[in-house]
């Protein structure tokens, strides 16, 4: 579904990312880890073609996404971005619609079709009570929600999600990665998320890539990448991991200091 061959990025010749090669399939989920500044986000960019790749080529479906038009290309790969810059005057309701932006004609006509997609978008999201609100009124989580939900109203194959978690509380943290995984589950969407907190990584991806210095320091399933030699080396803290025998799930915590 999503593939990324041998792609590197660099701002005003800096590298950022360098050889990056993966492949995500539909239904999966791919988990992006790495220290602060290694180019997780970067990733997402120039995945989603909003930045300029220095070389490489990003395919979704085998169309290359770097030479598609804007609205093509948005049917393809959804966004939900790190920073918050909704407009601070729409609704909910205006917000969520947006993302029907690449689906409609050129007169603008909204059917529907589209703002029954966009209704399901805000039930998926437990959003529809911020349907009247505008932006400026809600709080972070409110907000990472609606950005979901604008996401999902794209009705694109591959949904890239850049640290979704961040302005959320425990429940709704869960309550995300659980939806995360339903789409990817039951609607077959291909998923690619950034999380730093490598216990959720543990719990809702099928793999994981490690980014550590711009390279691809390891690509495999979460047992196999969340070790402690693998972990304290990229985060540079000495780190264990206790995994539960029965789930395989993994505790990641800082090592106890020598007293
Ligand atoms: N627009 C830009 N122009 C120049 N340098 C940039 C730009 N955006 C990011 N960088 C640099 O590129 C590197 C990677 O940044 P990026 O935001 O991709 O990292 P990240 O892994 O997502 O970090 P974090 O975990 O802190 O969110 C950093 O050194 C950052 O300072």
């Amino acid at each position: 579904m999503l593939h990324v061959k041998n792609l590197s990025v660099s701002y005003s010749g800096q590298r950022v990312l360098s050889h990056i090669d993966l492949r995500v399939a539909r239904g999966e989920i791919l988990g992006v880890i790495g220290p602060n500044g290694v180019g997780k986000s970067t990733l997402i960019r120039a995945l989603s073609a909003s930045i300029p790749v220095e070389q490489g080529t990003v395919t979704v479906l085998g169309q290359d996404v770097s030479t598609l038009p804007t609205d093509a290309r948005a049917r393809l790969i959804a966004v939900v971005p790190q920073a918050r810059a909704l407009p601070p005057a729409f609704t909910g309701w205006e917000v969520v619609l947006l993302g029907r932006t690449p689906h409609i004609g050129w007169l603008g006509n909204l059917s529907a079709h589209d703002q029954e997609i966009a209704r399901l978008a805000m039930q998926r999201t437990d959003t529809l009570h911020l349907a009247k609100r505008h932006v400026a009124e809600m709080s972070g989580g409110e907000q990472q929600r609606l950005l979901l939900a604008r996401a999902l109203c794209q009705s694109s194959p591959v949904l890239l999600l850049d640290e979704p978690t961040t302005h959320l509380d425990l429940k709704y943290q869960y309550n995300l990665l659980d939806l995360v995984r339903r789409l990817a589950r039951e609607v077959g969407l291909t998923i690619l998320l950034t999380l730093h907190d490598l216990n959720l990584v543990s719990r809702y991806t099928d793999r994981v890539a490690l980014l550590v210095d711009g390279r691809l320091e390891a690509l495999d399933t979460p047992a196999k990448v969340l070790t402690a030699s693998l972990l304290s080396r990229a985060y540079q803290i000495p780190l264990i991991v206790i995994a539960d025998r029965q789930s395989g799930q993994a505790a990641i915590l800082p090592a106890s200091r020598a007293s």
